[in-house]
C-alpha cells in the first residue's frame, strides 16, 4: 500500500505537484494518467525518495522510504531504463544492484530469465534495443522480489509483442496481490490494463475512481443515425428537440436519446434508415474531456461535438521548464 498525502512539488513560480493525496492498493493494477507534463514522473520520483517534497508525505506500507531497510525488497521500480550501465553486461548490472541490496545472485538469472534475457545476459546493454533495455529495468525493479512495483510509461516505443508482454507481466504481478502503480497518458493503453484509475492534470488530482466507474461516468453515449432521406430526418428530430450533428458519411449523432425513440419516430413519419445504432464515446475522449483544462496548449481540433481535441501530437507539454 502506498499513501500520498498533500504531496506537492514546487519547481521556481511552477507548480510541478499539488497537494495530491491517494491511496494505490494491493492486488489491483492502478494506472496514473495525465497529459504530457501532468506530474507522474515528479509524483514517482518524490514516491521513491528520489526528490523531495516541498510539503507532504508519501507512506510506503507505513513508513517513510528513507526508513525502509533494502527498499528494492519492499518496493521496485521502472522510472528510467536508461539508467543502467551500458558499459556492462545486463548480468552484471543487476549483479551490482544485488550485492548492494543484499539480494543473493542466483536472483539475477531468475530475474533475467522471467523477462526472457538470458540469451543476452552477458552482452553490454548499452547495444540493447528499447524493448530490450525495458526488459532489464523490469528484471531490475523484480530483483528484489517487491511487494510494491512502479512502473512510468513502461509501454512507451514498444512493439505490440513487447506491449502485450508487459501487460500480462502486470496483470499477472497483480493477481500475485502485489501493489502495482504504472502511469501513462494513453487512456486506451491503461483501458486495458488497469483496475482502479488516478488521474491528474497540471499536478491535480482530477479522478481517483474504479476502471468500470470512470468508464460509466465519462464516456459520452449517443445514437448514430443514416438515412437516405438525411434532411427530412434531421428536421424531424429537431422539430421533436433532439439535436442532430452531422458527422460526416451522411451520418447523424444524437445526444440523449435511445435508438428505440428515434427509430419509432422515424418508422412514425416513414423515413428509411440504413443505421440506426448506439455508440460510446472512446475513453480516450473521455480522458480528454476531464483533462482538457489541464493541457495549456493544444491544436484547434475538428471536433464535431465541441468536446476536446483528438488525441494526437497536438498534446503539448504544461510547461516550458520552469
Ligand atoms: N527539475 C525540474 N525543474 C523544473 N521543472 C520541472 C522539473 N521536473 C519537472 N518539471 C516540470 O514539472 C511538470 C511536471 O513534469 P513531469 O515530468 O512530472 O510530468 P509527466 O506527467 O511525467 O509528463 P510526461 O508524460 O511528459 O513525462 C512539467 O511542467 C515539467 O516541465
Amino acid at each position: 500500500m502506498i499513501e500520498l498525502e498533500g504531496l506537492t512539488k514546487r519547481y521556481g513560480a511552477k507548480t510541478a505537484v499539488d497537494h495530491l493525496s491517494f491511496q494505490v492498493r494491493p492486488g489491483v493494477i492502478t494506472g496514473f494518467l495525465g497529459p504530457n507534463g501532468a506530474g507522474k514522473s515528479t509524483t514517482m520520483r518524490m514516491m521513491l525518495d528520489l526528490d523531495n517534497p516541498t510539503s507532504g508525505t508519501v507512506r510506503i506500507d507505513g513508513k517513510h522510504y528513507r526508513e525502509l531497510q533494502e527498499p528494492l525488497k519492499y518496493i521496485g521500480a521502472l522510472l528510467d531504463a536508461k539508467a543502467m550501465n551500458g558499459g556492462r553486461s545486463a548480468y552484471n548490472n543487476l549483479l551490482c544492484l544485488a550485492q548492494s541490496n543484499r539480494i543473493p545472485e542466483r536472483r539475477v538469472s531468475e530475474v533475467l530469465d522471467l523477462v526472457g534475457l538470458t540469451p543476452v545476459a552477458r552482452k553490454k546493454s548499452k547495444g540493447f534495443s528499447l524493448g530490450m533495455g525495458q526488459r532489464l529495468g523490469i528484471a531490475s525493479a523484480l530483483l528484489g522480489d517487491p511487494e510494491i512495483l512502479m512502473f512510468d510509461e513502461p509501454v512507451n516505443g514498444l512493439d505490440p509483442e513487447g506491449i502485450h508482454w508487459i501487460r500480462n507481466l502486470m496483470k499477472a504481478l497483480a493477481a500475485e496481490g502485489r501493489t502495482i502503480f504504472v502511469s501513462s497518458h494513453l487512456m486506451s493503453e491503461m483501458a486495458l490494463t488497469a483496475d482502479h484509475l488516478i488521474v491528474i492534470g497540471q499536478g491535480k488530482l482530477l479522478a481517483d475512481t474504479s476502471m468500470a466507474d470512470f468508464i460509466q461516468e465519462n464516456s459520452r453515449s449517443y445514437v448514430r443515425l443514416r438515412s437516405p432521406q438525411q434532411e427530412r430526418l434531421r428536421d424531424l428530430l429537431h422539430a421533436h428537440g433532439f439535436i442532430a450533428v452531422e458527422a460526416g458519411n451522411g451520418t447523424l449523432e444524437v445526444d440523449g436519446a435511445t435508438t428505440e425513440k428515434l427509430g419509432e419516430l422515424a418508422a412514425e413519419n416513414g423515413l428509411v434508415l440504413h443505421e440506426l445504432s448506439s455508440q460510446r464515446a472512446s475513453l480516450e475522449e473521455a480522458f480528454m474531456q476531464m483533462t482538457a483544462s489541464a493541457v495549456e496548449y493544444h491544436a484547434h481540433g475538428t471536433d464535431v461535438h465541441g468536446g476536446a481535441p483528438a488525441p494526437g501530437p497536438q498534446w503539448g507539454t504544461t510547461s516550458q521548464g520552469a
